[in-house]
């Protein structure tokens, strides 16, 4: 499923957030999202996800306006991982991944046991399972991070949104939940802080003061250059001695 948008708009109390934003992400593709903080990633992730309408411009799913769909049609194609999801309910762990179900029940298609293989599934996949009873509120940041994660993969979605999904994760789950992503048969569009873990994806694309300022692959975006203009640091590229993949060190600019 093709994503696009176009020409996005996006401001608040006269406040300009983002200011035409066009992208398109390609069947398949992992899209990596990178910029400073408050430079609108959150914010076009939003509005790519259907959940706020851009003030201007619009968001294509295969071609067709996010507006006029319905939001449970949206939800039955594209998931969204937010950094700081909440839930005020006293819910299990189970039950917060089976709302990804949602979407896709109704009075004609109820509870099935393939809903209830798919959950386990998505439990076992960010490597949850054993916590399947325990109350929500209980766990940990990263826990709760990874059922999030567990709570969109159980919604099957075409395309998966994350928002700096490895954010509280230890760097045992920030791996798996990486190389998990990138085997998902899906699009991914995935924000992240760490550029050396964006390196992994197959397109970038920079932001910077709710603009899109570069897009391409990881070495045409992470250039010395842009990682000066755009995060205002020295980088240091090296060549990792075991596999040779480029490695960047950060220093502050002299
Ligand atoms: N409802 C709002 N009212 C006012 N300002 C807002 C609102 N939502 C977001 N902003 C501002 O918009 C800017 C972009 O925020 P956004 O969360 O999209 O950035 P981000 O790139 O995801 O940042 P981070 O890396 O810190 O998560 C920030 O300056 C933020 O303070």
């Amino acid at each position: 499923m093709k994503l696009v948008g176009e020409h996005l708009h996006w401001s608040v109390h006269g406040r300009k957030l983002l200011a035409d934003v066009s992208l398109a992400i390609e069947p398949g593709e992992t899209f990596g999202l990178i910029g400073p903080n408050g430079s609108g990633k959150t914010t076009l992730l939003r509005l790519l996800a259907g959940l706020r309408k851009p003030r201007q411009g619009r968001v294509l799913l295969n071609d067709r306006s996010l507006i006029g769909m319905h939001q449970r049609e949206i939800a039955q194609s594209i998931a969204l991982v937010e950094q700081q999801a909440e839930t005020t309910e006293r819910l299990t762990v189970r039950q917060a991944v089976e709302l990804g179900r949602t979407p896709f029940l109704s009075a004609l298609r109820q509870w099935s046991d393939r809903d209830e293989s798919i959950v386990s599934q998505a439990l076992t996949d960010v490597d949850m399972l054993h916590f399947a009873d325990r109350l929500w509120h209980t766990l940990s940041g990263g826990e709760r991070q990874r059922v999030h994660i567990a709570r969109a993969l159980a919604q099957q979605p075409k395309i998966l949104l994350l928002d700096e999904p490895t954010n509280h994760l230890d760097v045992h789950h920030q791996l798996s939940i990486l190389t998990l992503v990138r085997q998902l048969p899906m699009t991914v569009v995935i924000a992240l802080h760490d550029l050396n873990q964006a390196m992994d994806c197959d397109r970038l694309a920079a932001m910077e003061g709710g603009r899109l300022v570069a897009l391409g692959t990881p070495s045409e975006v992470l250039t010395t250059e842009r990682l000066r203009r755009t995060f205002g640091v020295q980088a240091d590229i090296i060549d990792d001695p075991v596999d040779g993949s480029r490695i960047m060190r950060f220093r502050h600019p002299l």
